[in-house]
Order: structure tokens, then sequence, then C-alpha cells
């Protein structure tokens, strides 16, 4: 929890003072005739945290000093992506409640001409992002999307974005993240204690950093799971090289944490909001028949400089590597990452049963205390490589998530991990 930053304003609706916690302060827009201000700003629900806040605007007569300048030249392209389906479906009431009445205060000429896209399918950001956003980046036009979504919205652009090579032309695109997915690991990370607008401040603030990414490479055999991994389809290749590949920002794992992100995600599950991960891993580590969780075989190695070392280990249980500090909101897998830093690290531990298992996820929701413990290897690495070799029969103790995406190996399957230079996109921090 971050320490209230109160600030209080006059307000003239009742000749009363405000007070607002600065953390949930978004804007404050000065009226046109210079006498007053408009203070926006957003309310929580402190008996329900997985609702959606409340905006709300008050006019100032004095409006508090020291506050952020804002900064909202509007020289860019604005799309806004709803991404209908992320998370438990609030996209759509978030985007009529909060982001439509904010952006027509911020934006009072503009506003009415950016252009929204509500998703209809699975594919709808991959399309868009083939049909509108990479052509016009790639040809040099200035855009910003402001993306309502978890993160595989942000990994849909990203790798749409890179599924052709760039022109000397190629400008990022600008992205506003607003956390409307399930984990949203991305925005946790990039905002942790920082600010607690659900986004909506970054609407109202200039600044951005590119984002940093890796690229995984696979063996030819590997396939991506989809539709609650009933049908399965080929990876995007490489322009230059064909292998397959997928780009990501968050995580890459393999074993326990691959497994449980994969069981999850069914509509079922989803309806569980960030509690399915918790649900399915109960189940990983319990099995009916009161045998020990799975251990996980294969070679990993790790880059550390220019050099791959093998584990000693060739039996896994936690198997991670992240670009981000904050898997879920309060869920620290790597309390040594700082946002947007472009540092990769491993979280790896060897099979155990599963109240151990508990025990050191639970110490991860403790502010990331999991990394000191014995039995947990952490380190800041520049890549991850994991080897099959036919050590795993049975085909699920083979699937690799990249970022909430789901790629099942063959036998003698591989993946290699490692970060992309790339600027891509550059994304809204505060
Ligand atoms: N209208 C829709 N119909 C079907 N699928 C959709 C629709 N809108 C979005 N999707 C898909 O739903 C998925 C939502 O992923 P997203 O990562 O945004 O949310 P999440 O998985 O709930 O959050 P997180 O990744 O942060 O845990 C994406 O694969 C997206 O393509």
């Amino acid at each position: 929890m971050s320490t209230p930053r109160p600030f209080s304003f006059s307000s003239d609706d009742k000749d009363e003072e405000r007070t607002v916690d600065l953390i949930n302060l978004i804007a404050v827009v000065p009226r046109p005739d210079g006498t007053s201000s408009t203070v926006i700003y957003v309310e929580h629900d402190d008996a329900n945290p997985t609702a959606l806040p409340q905006l709300k605007f008050s006019k100032a007569t004095s409006p508090p000093p020291n506050l952020p300048p804002m900064n909202i030249s509007n020289d860019r392209e604005i799309h806004i992506v709803v991404s209908t389906g992320s998370g438990t479906g609030k996209a759509d009431t978030f985007f009529d409640e909060a982001v439509k009445p904010l952006l027509r205060a911020l934006f009072p000429d503009s506003h009415r001409f950016f252009k929204i896209h509500p998703t209809k399918s699975a594919t709808s950001i991959h399309d868009l992002t083939n049909d509108v956003f990479f052509p016009q980046a790639n040809s040099g036009s200035l855009l910003r999307i402001i993306l309502l979504s978890g993160d595989g919205g942000v990994i849909d652009l990203v790798n749409g974005l890179l599924s052709k090579p760039a022109s000397v032309e190629y400008k990022p695109p600008q992205v506003v993240l607003l956390p409307l997915g399930t984990a949203n690991a991305l925005y946790h990370s990039i905002n942790a204690g920082r600010e607690n607008t659900w986004g909506l401040k970054a609407l109202a603030l200039g600044n951005y950093q590119p984002l940093p990414i890796f690229t995984a490479t696979f063996s030819l055999g590997a396939r991506l799971l989809i539709n609650e991994a009933r049908s399965e389809e080929e990876l995007p290749k490489n322009p230059q090289t064909g292998s397959p590949i997928l780009h990501g920002a968050v995580v890459c794992s393999w074993a326990m944490h691959a497994s449980l992100v994969a069981d999850s995600d069914t509509a079922e599950y989803r309806k569980f909001g960030v509690e399915r991960f918790k649900m399915a891993a109960k189940e990983a580590l319990f099995p009916a028949d009161g045998s020990m969780p799975h251990p996980y075989k294969a070679k990993v190695s790790i880059l550390r400089g220019n050099n791959w070392t093998p584990l000693e280990k060739e039996e896994h249980m936690y198997v991670l590597a992240t670009m981000v500090s904050n898997l879920e909101k309060t869920f620290k897998i790597s309390p040594a990452s700082k946002p947007l830093d472009g540092s990769l690290h491993l979280v790896h531990f060897g099979p155990t049963d599963g109240n151990e298992v508990m025990r050191i996820m639970g110490l991860a929701y403790q502010g990331g205390k999991h990394v000191d413990d014995p039995f947990v290897l952490y380190e800041n690495i520049e890549g991850l490589r994991i080897q099959f070799e036919g050590k795993e029969e049975d085909a699920r103790w083979r699937r690799i998530c990249i970022d909430g995406k789901i790629v099942r190996l063959e036998k003698d399957g591989w993946v290699e991990l490692r970060k992309e230079t790339q600027r891509v996109v550059d994304v809204a921090c505060n």
C-alpha cells in the first residue's frame, strides 16, 4: 500500500473543502474563463476491489499548487481499442462510463475524431494491427493507441507490428494501457504504487518510454493452442529466418506456471477473475489420487553474458523468465525488476510437494520474499533455453506460456528466449 498523499481544494459546489488522494487524481483542467478549474479524479468502492472506479468531476475555485503539469498536446491520430472479451468483460462499461467522458473533458474539440474499435473476435486486435496500425506506423504516421485490455491485447499489437519488416520511416505508436484484463501484469509493473486511476491519468500526461520486449524462437513443430486448446495453429515466422517465433513483454514460462495459465484459460475459469490461477494451482498441486505434483523434465540453460550454462537439475517445478516485477497487482514475481528497465529475470525451483509450492508462491504475494528462499534460484539473465530431448512423453508437460499464450512443443522440441532490441511501441508511464 502506498502512503496517502491527500490534496485539498475549495469546491464551490457547496462552498466546501474537498480532499482527494493524489494517487486518485487524473487532471486539473482550467476553465476557459480562467476563474476556476475542473478537478477530475476517481473514487473506488472500498468494499469491492474489483469494481470499476467511478469518474468524478469537481469544480475548484482554488486549484492546489504543485501539481504535475498536464501535457495533453494532441499531435497524434488517436485510436481506442475496447477489448470486449478481456478479463470479466468490463471494457465496454469502462469505456462508456469513464474513458468517453474523460476524453470529452480533456480534448473538447478533437475527441469526436478519435477512432473507436471494439473487438469482435480473438483476432480483432491482430487484424486491426495488420490492416491499420502497421501500415500507418510504417509510413511514418504518429499514432496513439488507447488499449482497454489485459496483457494479451498488448502482445497481439506487438506481434502484429513485428510481423513484417519495418521501413526506415517506422514510428513506434504510443500505447496507453487501461487494465481491463485479468492479471494486467504490464500495467501493474509499470505503475505499481504510483497511480490508482486504472491508467486514466496517463491520458492527461505525456510520458512515454520504449516497451522492452523479448523474442521466443521455437523448434519447427511448435504449435499455438487456441480456442481453449481445442485447436492449434502455426506460429508466426521470423521474416528473415523462417523460424516460428512469438514476442512478449511479460513472461516466458514452462512447468507449473505455464500449466496453470493454460489449464485456467477456459470460459468457466475466467468468470473467477484472478482467482482462476489459484484454483488451477490447487488442482495441479494436489492430484486427486494423492500423488506428488508432476516433476517436469527437460534440459534448461541460461544465458549469462554470451555464455549458455545448463542448470544441473534436469527435473523442475517452476521455470519462469520475466521482464516485469508483478504478474498480478500483488504477485511480485521479480522484486529487482524496475518499471521498463529491460531486465530479464529467472525464477526457478525444483520438484517438491504441493504444500511447499504453495508456501513459496505465498511468499511472492508478500512483496516478493520468495527470491530470498534458499530453494529458489533468482537471477538476472540474458536468455533462457528449454530443450525437451524426448524426456517428456505427455504433451501437457510440454506447454510453454508466452504472456498468457500457450505453445505446445514436440517431444524433442525446444524454445529459446532472448531480449529483443527493436523499439516497437512506446508505453505510457506516470
Ligand atoms: N469479442 C471478443 N470475442 C472473442 N475473443 C475476444 C474478444 N475480445 C477480446 N478477445 C480475446 O480475449 C483475450 C483477452 O486477453 P487479455 O489478455 O486482454 O485479457 P485477459 O487474458 O483477461 O488478461 P491478462 O492477460 O491481463 O490476464 C484475447 O485473446 C483477445 O483476443
